[in-house]
C-alpha cells in the first residue's frame, strides 16, 4: 500500500481546506483593516493552519506561539498544562487565537482566560474545526472553518498518536 494513501475516509480534502482557509483569511483581512492583528497559534496542532492562514491575510501582522497539552493519546485528561508561554506581550494588541480544533472546549477556555488577563485590546478565535457534540465548555469561535461530527480526525496539523500531522488533508479513525 502506498504510504501516502488515506487510511480512512478523506474527511476534508486538501482543496476544500485551502479554499476555506482563503475565505477565513479574507474575512480577517476585511475585519482588521487598518489594524495590525497579533495571531497566537496553539502548538502543536495549529501550526499548519497558522502557516496557511497568515500567508493569505493581506495586512501587516505579528505572530507568536503558545504550547499547551491536555490530551494523552486520543483522550483529554481534562487538565491543561502550559508548556510554552507567550514570547511577546499582548497588552493593547488585537489578538486572534488560532486553533486547529475545538473539541471539549477545555483548551480554548483555559487559553482565553489566560490571554484575557493580559489585557489585549481585543481577543478573537479562529479555529479550523469544531466538534459541537463534544463540547463541555461554552467558548466563542469567531472564524470557523468547518463544523464536524463526533469522530477523531487527524492530518493537516492534527495528530494520530503524534503521527500524520504532515498529511495535507484531514481523515478520521474508523468508528470502533
Ligand atoms: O477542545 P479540547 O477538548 O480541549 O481539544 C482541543 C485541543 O486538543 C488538541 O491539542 P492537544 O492537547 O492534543 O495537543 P497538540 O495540539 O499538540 O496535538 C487540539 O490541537 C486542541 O488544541
Ligand atoms: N488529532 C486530534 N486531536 C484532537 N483533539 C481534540 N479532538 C481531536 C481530534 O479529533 N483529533
Ligand atoms: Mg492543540
Amino acid at each position: 500500500m502506498n504510504e501516502n494513501e488515506p487510511r480512512g475516509p478523506v474527511y476534508l480534502s486538501e482543496e476544500r481546506i485551502q479554499a476555506r482557509v482563503a475565505e477565513l483569511a479574507a474575512e480577517i483581512t476585511r475585519d482588521y483593516a487598518g489594524r495590525t492583528p497579533h495571531l497566537i497559534a496553539v502548538l502543536n496542532g495549529a501550526f499548519v493552519f497558522m502557516a496557511d492562514l497568515v500567508r493569505r491575510i493581506e495586512l501587516p501582522l505579528t505572530l507568536d506561539f503558545m504550547a499547551v497539552a491536555s490530551y494523552q493519546g486520543t483522550e483529554s485528561s481534562g487538565e491543561v498544562e502550559l508548556i510554552k508561554d507567550l514570547g511577546q506581550p499582548i497588552g493593547g494588541r488585537d489578538v486572534i487565537v488560532v486553533e486547529d480544533i475545538v473539541d471539549t472546549g477545555i483548551t480554548l477556555e483555559y487559553l482565553l482566560d489566560y490571554l484575557h488577563a493580559r489585557k489585549p485590546a481585543s481577543l478573537r478565535v479562529a479555529a479550523l474545526l469544531s466538534k459541537p457534540a463534544r463540547r463541555l465548555r461554552e467558548v466563542p469561535v469567531d472564524y470557523l472553518g468547518f463544523e464536524i461530527e463526533n469522530a477523531y480526525v487527524y492530518g493537516y496539523g492534527l495528530d494520530r498518536d503524534q503521527l500524520d500531522r504532515n498529511l495535507p488533508y484531514i481523515t478520521s479513525l474508523p468508528a470502533d
